[in-house]
Formats: C-alpha cells, sequence, structure tokens
C-alpha cells in the first residue's frame, strides 16, 4: 500500500467513531484531509455535527464540504478529535506541526474528551525525532530564540518559505529542531515552553487515546493502555 492509501484507510476507520449530534475537532494536513472528506459525506448523509477546524486550510476545505464550523469559543468541549502526526511512538507521544498548524492543533487535543490519531505505518517509531520537533515562536523573539537553542546542541533551523520566514496561521514563525538524542522530552518540553517567546512546541505527550495505522490487511486500531 502505498502512503496515501494508509492514510486514507486509517482517515475511514476513525470517523467511525463520529456519532450525530457530536463536536467534532477536524485536524490539519494530508491524512486529516481523508478524514474532513469523509466527515463532508457523513454530513451529506444527514448527519448533524457541529466542527472546530485546526487551521485555515481545513476551515476552507470542511466549508467547501458544507461542514458546520464553530470557533472554539463557541462550545464548551470537544467530543472527538481527529487528527494526524508526523510521528508516534509506542507510550503515545507525538510529534505534529510539520504542517504548521500545531499551536491550533494542540489547543483542539486539550480541549477534546477523546483524541483520535490517524496514520500511515511510517510514521510510528521506535524513538522520537528523526522527524524535527517544530516550535512556533513569535517573530520578536525569534533571532535570540534561535541563538539559544543553537547553545543548547538542538541544531535549531527557521522554517523558510519561498525564501521568507514561513509564517504560521497565527503569524509566527517556526524553528525545526533536532531532539534525537534527548531521552527527557517532558522535561524538554518544560525547557522550551519556559523560553519568552516560544508560544508552543509540536510535542503531544499525553493528549491521545486512540491511534489508527492504515496497513495492508485492514487498520490497526491502537488503545492507549
Ligand atoms: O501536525 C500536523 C500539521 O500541523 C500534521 O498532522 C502532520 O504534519 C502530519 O501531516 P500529514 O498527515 O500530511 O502527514
Amino acid at each position: 500500500m502505498t502512503a496515501d492509501q494508509e492514510k486514507k484507510q486509517a482517515a475511514l476507520e476513525a470517523v467511525k467513531y463520529i456519532k450525530d449530534t457530536m463536536v467534532v475537532g477536524l485536524g490539519t494536513g494530508s491524512t486529516a484531509k481523508h478524514m474532513i472528506e469523509a466527515v463532508g459525506k457523513l454530513v451529506a448523509d444527514g448527519m448533524n455535527l457541529t466542527c472546530v477546524p485546526s487551521s485555515e486550510a481545513t476551515e476552507k476545505l470542511a466549508k467547501e464540504l458544507g461542514i458546520k464550523i464553530v470557533a472554539l469559543d463557541a462550545i464548551d468541549k470537544i467530543d472527538v478529535t481527529i487528527d494526524g502526526a508526523d510521528e508516534f511512538d509506542e507510550k503515545f507521544q507525538l510529534i505534529k506541526g510539520g504542517g504548521g498548524a500545531l499551536l491550533r492543533e494542540k489547543i483542539l487535543a486539550w480541549n477534546t474528551k477523546f483524541n483520535i490519531i490517524i496514520a500511515d505505518s511510517r510514521k510510528e517509531v521506535q524513538k522520537l525525532g528523526a522527524f524535527k520537533l517544530p516550535v512556533e515562536v513569535i517573530p520578536f523573539a525569534t533571532k535570540q530564540i534561535l541563538a539559544y537553542l543553537e547553545t543548547e546542541g538542538l541544531q535549531p533551523v527557521q522554517r523558510m518559505r519561498g525564501g521568507d520566514p514561513y509564517r504560521t496561521d497565527e503569524n509566527n514563525n517556526i524553528i525545526d529542531i533536532d531532539i534525537f538524542r534527548t531521552e527527557d522530552l517532558q522535561a524538554l518540553e518544560s525547557k522550551l515552553l519556559k523560553i519568552p517567546g516560544v508560544v508552543e512546541t509540536g510535542l503531544f505527550l499525553d493528549t491521545t487515546s486512540l491511534i489508527i495505522v492504515g496497513k495492508e490487511g485492514g487498520p490497526e486500531v491502537k488503545e492507549r493502555r
């Protein structure tokens, strides 16, 4: 199976957890796109859903598909959020933010009763960190944060797009760092979040309830132990 076929398979399995009248968080990225399309079909078939998007791109696609979108402050709690990931390990720890939507994705995950991650099988790793960890920072502080992270040995690289700094939906910058040699991810997360100007990191350490992986022979559904 191609990675994209696995993504779609996982997405189609995940939408089975969506029930009528639920508030649903919609993730961002190429795996989430399959899920949003499937949610669009549920809505077209008559399901009454209220959805909260994790990015402007997701909001645009959802609206095109006729999905009812509300802002986070219009609801109390999200019933289920379905999102992708760049990497996950057996402890259900994730790296997210390859698509740049980590801040809103993390806010959605934190405000959700049941978080489902959908992924192709290449996202499963023994140890997080082959994928660089995205850190969202405000533009005002970017130069100084880059210098600090360099002294910490985290090999920071500012994300660029077409020769200009990449800007998130919140108009911030992203610095990608190398965490492969980091053992204590919780300590790293705390250290990063203490830096003035760091808005959020793409480490999702304890929000995920279920991971669905697309695989030859059918989706694998992993429950958090
Ligand atoms: O965190 C994300 C976006 O911020 C995505 O979930 C992550 O990058 C995975 O993307 P894809 O489904 O395209 O592989």
